[in-house]
Order: C-alpha cells, then structure tokens, then sequence
C-alpha cells in the first residue's frame, strides 16, 4: 500500500512580498498570492485526498482552506509540527533581513544537520528537525494508503523533503507542490519537487551559502 502526501507551501503573503522573515509571526496572503493557490487548488482538484494537514499559522490555514474548495468533504487539521522554523528575534523585521539570516554563513545547514543551537529567541536545529520528522511519521501512520494533502512553509517543507532524498534544501514557491511516497514498509520517495503551478517561482533557487555580515537586528 502506499500513501501518497501532496506538500504544498502557502500562497505568498505581505510578508513574503516585502522579504519579511515571518516564521512563527503570521501576515495574510496577497491578492496575487490567493490567485495562484486558486490555479494550484485547479490542478488538485482531481486528486483524492482523503485527509488534509497544515501548520496552523494563518497563511498555512487560509491556503488549505482554498485547496480543499473542489475537496468540501475532505477533512482539515492543523498540527504544530508542521510550524515554521521560529527564527526567534529575527522575525518581523526589516524587509530583506531573510535574505541576510537565509544567507548567514552555515545556518541552513547547520539547522538541516539538527547542530545548529538556534537563533536568539528561535528553536534549535535538534528542536525544529525531530518536531519535522516526527509530524510526518504521524500522518503517514495515521494514513496507511491513498492521498493526504499537506499545507506547509518554504524552510519546514524543505527540511523534511532534504530528509527524503538527498535534493539539499529546494527554494519552495508560494503555491508549489511536491509529491513524497510512502510504502507500508516505511520507505518514503520523492516523487516530484516544487512544482510551479501557479508560476510563483519569485523564490529563486540561489546559494544558500553565500557569505554575508551576520545580520544586525532592527
Ligand atoms: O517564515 C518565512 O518568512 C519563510 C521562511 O522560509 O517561510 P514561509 O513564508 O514559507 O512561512
């Protein structure tokens, strides 16, 4: 039997359009960014999820809720496992302060290799690894077979799919969809990443290890 789990990150939000960090802080999705979960919830309209996940932050809750239009009898539950890295004080901030804390030197991988001890007021690596694989042993255990939808943010859906197959960490787009495989036996496959539905691709793939000053809080 296999299950099949459909990931899809949130529609893009104010937030996301000012390059604001929002990790565990919320910001509701833009106009373009309810556009582009409606093409994305089109293009699952024929799939048939028997359950449904998202993290419970706003954006997450608002995109599901979108996605599950064509699906009304499909059943919505949110789960704080499936929350966004919380980049402690770096939350909220100026606008491109994600893409200096992004960019600082070894933070993605250190958080993706469960070492790095997290930032000021955050979660550590340990933390934010174990709640994301634990979260999606208990959707895969509580569904043994069909297809579950699973609404989610950029650096948490990553985290887990860089767990699955050796991808490192993929730029997820507002709206995208990745497919995960899991068989009876335990073993999960990658089947698909960000896929680009609604073609919200501002996210670009860059490298995440590019050298930057250690960012100063505002
Ligand atoms: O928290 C954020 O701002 C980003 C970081 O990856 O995630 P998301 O927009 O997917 O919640």
């Amino acid at each position: 039997m296999t299950l099949t789990m459909t990931l899809v990150r949130h529609g893009r939000t104010h937030f996301n359009a000012r390059r604001i960090l929002q990790g565990r802080c919320d910001s509701p999705l833009t106009r373009d960014g309810r556009a582009g979960v409606r093409t994305t919830a089109r293009h699952l309209a024929a799939t048939p999820f028997r359950a449904a996940w998202a993290s419970p932050s706003g954006r997450a809750v608002a995109t599901a809720v979108e996605l599950l239009r064509h699906h009304p009898d499909v059943p919505l539950r949110t789960d704080p496992g499936l929350l966004e890295y919380a980049f402690g004080v770096y939350e909220q901030k100026a606008e491109r302060v994600l893409d200096e804390v992004v960019a600082w030197p070894d933070l993605v991988a250190d958080v993706l290799a469960g070492t790095h001890p997290g930032l000021p007021g955050g979660e550590s690596g340990r933390e934010f690894m174990d709640r994301t694989r634990d979260v999606f042993a208990r959707i895969a255990a509580t569904h043994d077979e069909g297809h579950v939808l699973v609404v989610g943010h950029g650096l948490a859906l990553g985290a887990y799919l860089a767990t699955v197959d050796d991808v490192g960490l993929v730029p997820l787009p507002n709206a995208s969809v990745s497919t995960v495989e899991v068989e009876t036996d335990g073993s999960v496959r990658l089947t698909s990443v960000a896929v680009d539905v609604a073609q919200q691709g501002h996210v670009a793939a860059r490298p995440m290890r590019v050298e930057v000053p250690v960012p100063s809080v505002a």
